[in-house]
C-alpha cells in the first residue's frame, strides 16, 4: 500500500469536516460576509509566507539537482498560488501594503506553522514534505468536492475565482507532484515510520481545521 493511501484513511476522519464548516460551506453558496473573507486573505498569505519557506528549509536536505528542482518548483508553486488567488483578492477586497506589512498571524496559525517547521527540520525530505500534504491536498479536495455539490459555486461573483483556483489543473498538477514524490521516498519505510509520518499528517489536518474555525470567528473564539 501506498504512503499517501495510509494517509488518506486518516484524512477521510477529518477532511468530511471541512466540507460542513460554515466557512467553507457559505463561500460555496456566497453568503459568507466579505468581512470574514478580508481576515481569512490577510491570514491565509501570511500563513502561505511561512508554508514556502518550509519548503526552503527542506532543499539543504536533499543532495541531488532532481530532487531540489522538484522542491525548487513545489515552492514556485505555491507563490503562484498567491499570485492566482491571494493577490488579486486583496486588491479587490482593497487590502493595502500598509496593512499587509503590520498584519500579524493570529496564534493559531502561528501553532500550526511553527509544527510545521519543528517537524520539518527534524526530519528528513520525505517527512518535510508530509508537513506540508495537507494544505496541499486538502483545499483540491474541498474544492473539488464543494464545486461538486454546489455547481453554481465557481460562478458566484466573490467567491467563484477561490474556487476556480483550486480546481485549475496549476493547482491539481502540484498537488498530484507532491502525493507521487511522497510515495517514491517512502516505498521502503517501516511501519514505525509510517505511523509517526500519519501521525504528523493527521495533526496538519486539525490545524487546518482550526485555521476555519479561526478565520469564521475572525480569531474572536
Ligand atoms: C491554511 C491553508 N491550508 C491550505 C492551503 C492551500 N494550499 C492554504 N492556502 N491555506
Amino acid at each position: 500500500m501506498k504512503l499517501s493511501e495510509r494517509i488518506y484513511e486518516h484524512a477521510e476522519k477529518i477532511w468530511p469536516r471541512y466540507l460542513c464548516h460554515p466557512f467553507v460551506t457559505q463561500m460555496a453558496d456566497g453568503t459568507l460576509p466579505q468581512e470574514k473573507f478580508r481576515y481569512y486573505m490577510l491570514q491565509d498569505y501570511l500563513y502561505l509566507r511561512d508554508y514556502v519557506k518550509i519548503f526552503a528549509a527542506i532543499i539543504p536536505k536533499a543532495d541531488d539537482f532532481e530532487q531540489i528542482r522538484f522542491l525548487s518548483g513545489e515552492l514556485a508553486g505555491t507563490i503562484d498560488e498567491t499570485f492566482r488567488t491571494h493577490i488579486p483578492y486583496m486588491k479587490r477586497l482593497g487590502i493595502t501594503e500598509e496593512e499587509i506589512r503590520s498584519a500579524h498571524a493570529h496564534i493559531d496559525i502561528s501553532a500550526y506553522t511553527h509544527y510545521m517547521i519543528c517537524e520539518a527540520q527534524m526530519g528528513d525530505v520525505l517527512t518535510g514534505l508530509v508537513t506540508l500534504l495537507n494544505c496541499s491536498w486538502s483545499y483540491a479536495y474541498i474544492a473539488e468536492q464543494m464545486v461538486k455539490r454546489y455547481p453554481n459555486a465557481l460562478q458566484n461573483e466573490n467567491y467563484g475565482s477561490w474556487f476556480a483556483g483550486y480546481v485549475s489543473e496549476e493547482y491539481r498538477k502540484t498537488n498530484q507532484a507532491l502525493i507521487d514524490r511522497i510515495d517514491t521516498l517512502a516505498v521502503s519505510i517501516d511501519e514505525k515510520e509510517t505511523q509517526k509520518l500519519c501521525e504528523i499528517f493527521e495533526k496538519c489536518c486539525l490545524f487546518d481545521l482550526r485555521f476555519w474555525d479561526v478565520v469564521y470567528t475572525m480569531g474572536e473564539s
